[in-house]
């Protein structure tokens, strides 16, 4: 068991069990994750651990570690943390993959989660575990923007829809989704000024009223495979435009993604899978930092 490691951290300390921290590394279509869990314990993950775990080289690698805590008034609570250390505040596809154990190892085939959006909740529909990830944030104060504008059109080069889904994201339509330069244009929007805690971005080509393509670029991470809570954006910012109905199919370069925007939230589900359990070494350099 994860918890059973992690003494050191009810003994109110950062510095690692004899034995290693263990950990979980998880993926859902190819978005990837160390998960901790602290459940019953102080809070393990620091910006420092985060981005060490996070060093693809040095560390396990990452493009989120999701830290399992007690839920109160809930099942479980989930913190995430980007591979260069930031706060994330939301992460669907970890969500996914932490709901998908959790319902494994119960037995039971709902789960609530509580983050810092508030409690989500997912459940298992066939073999499909699906989680809500709450509804879209359409008021510019709230995604945050750092002014009033029209979230439908933003006044960024490109014309990007703007979507909060307890993170903010900005949502481009593409003719053409091979020829953006991902990396180039989502490094230079993920810090455009329109947005004063930095965004993900989101590019979509829509190839029918329910299937697009998309691409990604994540804050704190750069490029990955998948972002879920990217995707629950596409859905809102595609349908919101006329492109889409409310339930798409999306490709990622991982996979494929579901969506679902219904009355009480976007509904998600795709691909988990676990990789490896492994423990960090009691002397790995950010024991105790
Ligand atoms: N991959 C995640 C999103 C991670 C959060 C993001 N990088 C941020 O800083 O907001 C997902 O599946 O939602």
């Amino acid at each position: 068991m994860l918890r059973e490691g992690l003494i050191c951290a009810a003994m109110q300390t950062r510095a690692f069990p004899p034995d290693g921290l263990p950990f979980r590394k998880m993926h859902g279509a190819g978005n990837d994750f160390v998960i901790l869990d602290s459940r019953g314990m102080a809070p393990v993950c620091t910006p420092g651990l985060a981005r060490a775990v996070g060093d693809r080289h040095r560390g396990v690698g990452f493009d989120q570690l999701a830290e399992i805590r007690d839920g109160e008034n809930c099942d479980i609570a989930l913190d995430f943390w980007n591979s260069d250390g930031s706060r994330a505040g939301a992460c669907g596809n970890a969500t996914r993959c932490v709901a998908a154990e959790w319902m494994t190892e119960t037995g039971q085939d709902r789960v609530t989660i509580r983050t810092t959006r508030g409690v989500l909740r997912g459940e298992m529909r066939g073999e499909a575990v699906w989680v809500n990830m709450g509804p879209p944030v359409l008021d510019w104060a709230q995604v945050p923007l750092a002014r009033e504008v029209d979230l439908l059109h933003l006044p960024i080069a490109g014309d990007p829809c703007g979507v909060g889904m307890g993170n903010p994201h900005a949502v481009f339509f593409v003719e053409d989704i091979d020829a953006v330069d991902v990396a180039a244009r989502g490094a230079e929007v993920e810090h455009d000024p329109l947005y004063p805690e930095a965004t993900n971005v989101e590019f979509v080509q829509v190839r029918s009223h329910d299937e697009v393509r998309m691409r990604v670029w994540e804050r704190g991470t750069g490029i990955t495979l998948a972002c879920g809570s990217g995707a629950c954006a596409v859905a809102v910012a595609a349908h919101r435009r006329g492109l889409t109905g409310r339930h798409v199919r999306i490709e990622v370069d991982g996979g494929w993604l579901e969506l679902d925007w219904r009355d009480d939230g976007v509904w998600m589900t795709g691909p988990v899978a676990r990789v490896f359990e492994g423990r960090l070494a009691p002397d790995f350099p950010a024991a105790g930092s």
